[in-house]
């Protein structure tokens, strides 16, 4: 028999890119709502206790919810987009790259909390670090990024495609966020191994898809004498032996003119680079993905592979 899927949220950004990724599939049965049914919670409940994992692409309120809808229900294995559950200690925190035990733990678990799109990327390049001991767990990490505007969902969409919307945005780079309490933060800091909370500024740009992540970095504030090339050794060695995140050649990144947001967009892939200068006191990490691949969807429908393969 084949594994059922039922993705609460279907009709949504994140759901309606877990569907198009799972089309051409034909060995898992796509369970399915009508969209006029989304928010029929019986129905809902039915299909969450049907299935064999269910991915929840909901507000955080609703996925508290849908998960209590299946707690007596042993059988059924979840998959949560939304922040609820990131920092949790009974969830199993859905990326597979950032240790070579997290594959396992995720196909082990009933549980698993899909990572936030900024947190992927700022996760991605602070870990590493320190794991190989070069971040001190209390540096002062400060994280800047731009997101496609699909990040906000069906609602930021809505106000910036549509010029007749009475909530209209119209400008083509904006910061919000301001006060620094982004719902990112926690598991940034948690996940990130790190005794201080980050400084996390998040800004959308006028594309739908992709992500720009920046950690900028003091050498002379990590341990072990660290350089542009320790650092960006570190990162090889921790991301050897897999195709998903790709840690550009410092070469090749000492080459570029500028990195483009959109460049890894309808994809599943990250990109990491080190800029700076060999010598100098500064470095700036960066991470390059899709907001809805490696970010929300692609990482979803890795996780459930990862689940269903065992
Ligand atoms: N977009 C992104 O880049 C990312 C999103 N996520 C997370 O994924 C989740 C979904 O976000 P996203 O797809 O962007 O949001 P959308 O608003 O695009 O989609 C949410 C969907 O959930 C439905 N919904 C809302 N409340 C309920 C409810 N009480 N019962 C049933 N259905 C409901 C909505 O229906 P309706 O149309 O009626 O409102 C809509 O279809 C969020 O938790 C978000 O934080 C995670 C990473 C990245
Ligand atoms: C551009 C934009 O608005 N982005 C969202 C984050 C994306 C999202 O909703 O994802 P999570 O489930 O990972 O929180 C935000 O800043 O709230």
């Amino acid at each position: 028999m084949k594994p059922k899927i039922f993705i609460d949220g279907e009709h949504g950004t994140t759901g309606l890119q877990i569907r198009t990724r799972m089309a051409g599939r034909d060995d898992v049965e796509l369970l399915s709502i009508p969209e006029a049914e989304r928010r029929n919670a019986k129905l809902r409940e039915d299909l969450l206790n049907d299935a064999d994992v269910a991915i929840l692409c909901l507000p955080d309120d609703a996925a508290k919810e849908a998960v209590a809808m299946v707690a007596g229900n042993n059988s059924v294995r979840i998959i949560d987009t939304s922040t609820a559950h990131r920092v949790h200690p009974d969830w199993a925190y859905g990326f597979a790259e950032m240790d070579r035990a997290q594959p396992k733990k995720i196909a082990d678990a009933r549980y698993v909390a899909n990572p936030g799109c900024y947190p992927t990327g700022a996760i991605g390049l602070i870990r590493p670090l320190r794991l190989a001991g070069i971040l001190p767990e209390d540096y002062p990490v400060t994280v800047n990024a731009v997101s496609g505007y699909t990040g906000g969902g069906k609602q930021m969409i809505a106000q910036m495609e549509d010029a007749g919307h009475p909530e209209h945005i119209s400008s083509p780079h904006f910061l919000y966020g301001l006060p620094l309490k982004h719902k990112h933060v926690p598991e940034m800091q948690v996940h990130g191994m790190l005794s201080r909370a980050p400084l996390f500024s998040p800004s959308v740009g006028k594309f739908a898809q992709g992500m720009i992540v920046q950690v900028p970095l003091y050498l002379a504030d990590l341990n072990d004498h660290a350089s542009l090339g320790s650092i960006h050794e570190a990162l090889v060695a921790h991301y050897a032996g897999q195709d998903i995140v790709e840690v550009v050649d410092l070469k090749e990144s000492a080459a570029l003119p500028r990195v483009n947001a959109v460049e890894l967009a309808d994809t599943d892939r990250m990109k990491l680079y080190v800029f700076g200068t060999a010598g100098a006191p500064h470095v700036n990490l960066v991470a390059l993905l899709d907001n809805l691949g490696k970010g929300a969807s692609g990482a979803a429908v890795q996780n459930m592979d990862l689940m269903l393969r065992g």
